[in-house]
């Protein structure tokens, strides 16, 4: 055998993976988002998922989507991928990285991802596009210079034997 073989994955399969994988930590019932963090050389910086914060039991404070009182929802208290992701580094700047996240980002974490530097956002799906948060997101994004773009899916399948 002589010469590199081709099948190995892109840099787009590559962190867009390890962002799904990412979000496969998640308890959400509903919807698991992975996020994983990049620089401008490609080198993996952080990750993150949807969960609650350290300290809040995932068995005791609520998964609910819905519900009278919304102390009783988990709107309340999850912390989005995005923003464990940024938390989650600790080597300083983020200025001019790339984020790989597999839902489009909230406003809430359109915020953090501009104010920490991040220069482009690349997401599997937008399922809440039609949503205000989605929507004023997209505006901040345009207003403050942060590209964004769908992942292009190549379809390829993966299966990792645990
Ligand atoms: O920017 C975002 C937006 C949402 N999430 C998380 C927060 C929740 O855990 C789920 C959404 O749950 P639904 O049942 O689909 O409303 O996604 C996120 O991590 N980042
Ligand atoms: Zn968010």
């Amino acid at each position: 055998m002589s010469g590199k073989r081709n099948d190995y994955l892109s840099w787009d399969e590559y962190f867009m993976g390890v962002a799904m994988l990412s979000g496969m930590r998640s308890k959400d019932p509903n919807t698991q988002v992975g996020c994983c963090i990049v620089s401008q050389d490609n080198k993996i910086l952080s990750m993150g998922y949807n969960g609650f914060p350290i300290g809040c039991s995932d068995d005791e404070f609520p998964w609910a989507r819905e519900g009278e009182d919304p102390l009783e929802t988990k709107y309340v208290y999850s912390t989005h991928s995005e923003l464990n992701a940024i938390l989650n580094y600790s080597g300083g700047s983020l200025a001019g990285a790339k984020l790989y996240v597999t839902l489009f980002p909230c406003n809430e974490c359109a915020k953090a991802i501009i104010q920490s530097g991040i220069r482009e956002v690349i997401y599997d799906c937008d399922k809440y596009a039609d949503t205000a948060g989605v929507q004023a997101s997209k505006r901040m994004m345009d207003a403050a210079g942060v590209r964004y773009h769908q992942y292009h899916r190549t379809n390829r399948n993966i299966e990792i034997s645990l």
